[in-house]
C-alpha cells in the first residue's frame, strides 16, 4: 500500500471544524477577485477569497451572499454560486472547511468595505499574492477551470 502524506491536516488532533464559504468572483476578462485581510484580524495582510463563517441555521450559499453584501457591497443570488473545490486545513486552533464557489453574475460594483485592498488577478498570477496556507491547493483548481 502506498503511503499518503497530506501536510495540511492533523488527524491526530481534536479541533473544532469551522465552516467558511468563499467566492472567486470572475470578471469578463477571466480575472478573479482577491481581497487583502485588514489589520487587526487573524492573518492580516494576506490575500483571500471574500467570504466568511457560516452561521448556525444558514446554508453556505446564503451565508456567502450575506458576506459578499457585507464585505463588498454587492448582491449575488445564492443560485449563482457554482461549487469549484474546497479547502480542508488544520490550523493551530481550528480546522477550516471552506467550499470555494465561482460567481460570474452580481449586482453592484465591488468595494473594500472590510478589506484593506482588492485586486483582480489572472489565475496564473494568484500565486504571487501571499495567501492563507489553506488556499494554496485551490489555485490549481482555478487555473484548470478558468485557464491562465
Ligand atoms: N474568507 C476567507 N477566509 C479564509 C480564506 N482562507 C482561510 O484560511 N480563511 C480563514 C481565515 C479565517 O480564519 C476564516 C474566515 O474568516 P473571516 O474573517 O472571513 O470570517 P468572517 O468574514 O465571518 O469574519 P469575522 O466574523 O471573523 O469577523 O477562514 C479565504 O480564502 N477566504
Ligand atoms: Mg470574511
Amino acid at each position: 500500500m502506498s503511503v499518503c502524506v497530506n501536510p495540511h491536516i492533523a488527524p491526530e488532533r481534536r479541533l473544532d471544524v469551522v465552516l467558511v464559504a468563499a467566492a472567486a468572483l470572475v470578471d469578463a476578462d477571466g480575472r478573479v477577485l482577491i481581497a487583502e485581510r485588514p489589520q487587526g484580524k487573524a492573518m492580516a495582510g494576506l490575500w483571500e477569497f471574500p467570504g466568511g463563517k457560516v452561521e448556525p441555521g444558514e446554508i453556505p450559499e446564503a451565508a456567502l451572499a450575506r458576506e459578499l453584501a457585507e464585505e463588498l457591497g454587492i448582491e449575488v443570488a445564492p443560485a449563482c454560486f457554482t461549487p469549484l473545490s474546497f479547502a480542508s486545513h488544520s490550523y493551530d486552533d481550528f480546522h477550516l472547511l471552506m467550499p470555494l464557489y465561482l460567481a460570474y453574475r452580481w449586482e453592484g460594483a465591488v468595494r473594500a468595505l472590510h478589506h484593506a485592498d482588492l485586486a483582480w488577478a489572472r489565475p496564473r498570477d494568484l500565486a504571487r499574492y501571499p495567501m492563507p496556507p489553506a488556499d494554496a491547493p485551490l489555485l490549481a483548481a482555478l487555473r484548470d477551470r478558468l485557464g491562465a
